[in-house]
């Protein structure tokens, strides 16, 4: 199916406000419709030329103007604010965002949708206000903001809602419109089935709050799937823990979210790979000894079923190592429970007990926001 952007004749850009700058811009479906194939949606931007929206780059323009203004009242936004939106494409938010705030930073990596929309924000003569970041979100480097207001990409959920709130910029709230299932993840409690290492890991830092859910309908070009908005809001204050040193034992425990903890850190690779490091480490005269663990998380990638069995070569260490663990698991009745039906009150108690045994998690890669980040484990 392809559709057309296509510029409405109508007033002269002085003459109107943004709200009516919006409406001269309407959508509808482009006369040499395929079907969809291939990836590539076609839109037009001006009489004479076309912009091909892309599948890859999550080009999926939110049209409906009713939810564009709910989504910017929910939001809150004082007009002494600066906000921030990533993925801003064409502008059907930023509009209405340059409405309420103060200035609008806008975050976009394809060059082609920065051009229309700087068009169309200086046909509204509020050019002066935006700051256009023609970047990759996740590589970008955020200019102090106040909220985030986005319809983004949801290939990049993950990462950017961990930029986010693990980021060294503090704001109110982000108002996000997500994959409906992705968003439900972030909503999750303990003991739900869409209960993962994202919620633990976004709960420790920030309240959730779910706003609404909007039809895959309302886009231009539809996606498979449909969204919802939720509102992530940091919390004013957060447990006393080191944050890096969290995320790496959060993937430690939820590598097989609905494993046992037991079983989970029983594992011969686990041990073995923790064990490892642990030598390289103590090699290089360090005070604490470091150990890895194998990077399978939340029930995908590969299984290691089998129970601690000592090769002779490391026989001791591992040994003393996987019974040190089983330990503190057993010390406070941790064996049992699953990491999926764990409070983060729980977690903390057991990330805690670990360290009073000399047992430290790191995140190896020191790289909270990207998607493949690894671990390692220390202990002493
Ligand atoms: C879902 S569209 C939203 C467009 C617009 N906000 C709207 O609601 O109509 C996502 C936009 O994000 C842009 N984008 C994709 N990946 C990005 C990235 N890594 N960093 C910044 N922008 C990105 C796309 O080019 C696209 O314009």
């Amino acid at each position: 199916m392809l559709r057309v952007l296509k510029p409405l004749s109508g007033l002269s850009p002085k003459q109107q406000s943004i709200g009516q700058l919006q409406s001269r811009y309407r959508y509808r479906r482009h006369p040499k419709n395929d079907g969809g194939g291939g990836g590539v949606w076609k839109t037009e931007e001006k009489k004479d030329g076309y912009l091909l929206l892309h599948k890859s780059k999550g080009q999926h323009l939110l049209t409906n103007q009713r939810i564009l203004d709910s989504i910017v009242r929910k939001s809150a936004i004082k007009p002494t604010d600066t906000v921030l939106e990533i993925g801003p494409g064409t502008g059907n938010l930023t509009l209405k965002l340059l409405e309420a705030a103060q200035r609008v930073v806008a975050v976009e990596l394809d060059k082609r949708m920065v051009e229309v929309l700087q068009k169309r924000v200086a046909e509204s003569g509020v050019q002066d206000r935006l700051t256009v970041i023609c970047k990759d979100a996740l590589k970008a480097e955020f200019p102090p903001f106040d909220l985030v207001v986005a319809n983004i990409p949801y290939g990049i959920s993950s990462p950017l809602v961990a930029k986010l709130v693990y980021g060294a910029r503090p704001f109110r709230g982000a108002t996000l419109l997500l994959q409906k299932e992705f968003a439900r993840r972030l909503l999750a409690k303990p003991g739900d089935s869409e209960f993962n290492r994202l919620a633990v890991n976004v709960n420790l830092v920030a309240d959730v709050e779910f706003f609404m859910d909007v039809s895959k309908r309302e886009f231009v070009p539809s996606p498979k799937v449909d969204s919802s908005v939720v509102i992530i809001r940091p919390k004013a204050e957060i447990p006393n823990v080191d944050l890096n040193e969290w995320w790496a034992f959060t993937k430690a425990c939820f590598c097989k979210k609905n494993k046992t903890l037991g079983a989970t850190f029983k594992q011969k690779k686990k041990v073995m790979e923790l064990l490892g490091m642990s030598k390289l480490a103590g090699s290089n005269g360090d005070s604490k000894d470091y150990i890895s663990s194998t990077d399978n998380d939340d029930d995908e990638g590969e299984s290691d079923e089998e129970e601690f069995s000592p090769s002779p070569c490391s026989e001791m260490g591992a040994s003393s190592f996987k019974e040190k663990l089983m330990g503190v698991l057993k010390s406070a009745d941790f064996e049992d429970k699953r990491p999926s039906k764990l409070s983060n009150e729980e977690l903390l108690h057991l990330l805690a007990l670990f360290n009073q045994a000399g047992i430290y998690f790191h995140d190896q890669s020191k790289s909270r926001n990207a998607e493949n980040e690894s671990l390692t484990v220390a202990y002493s």
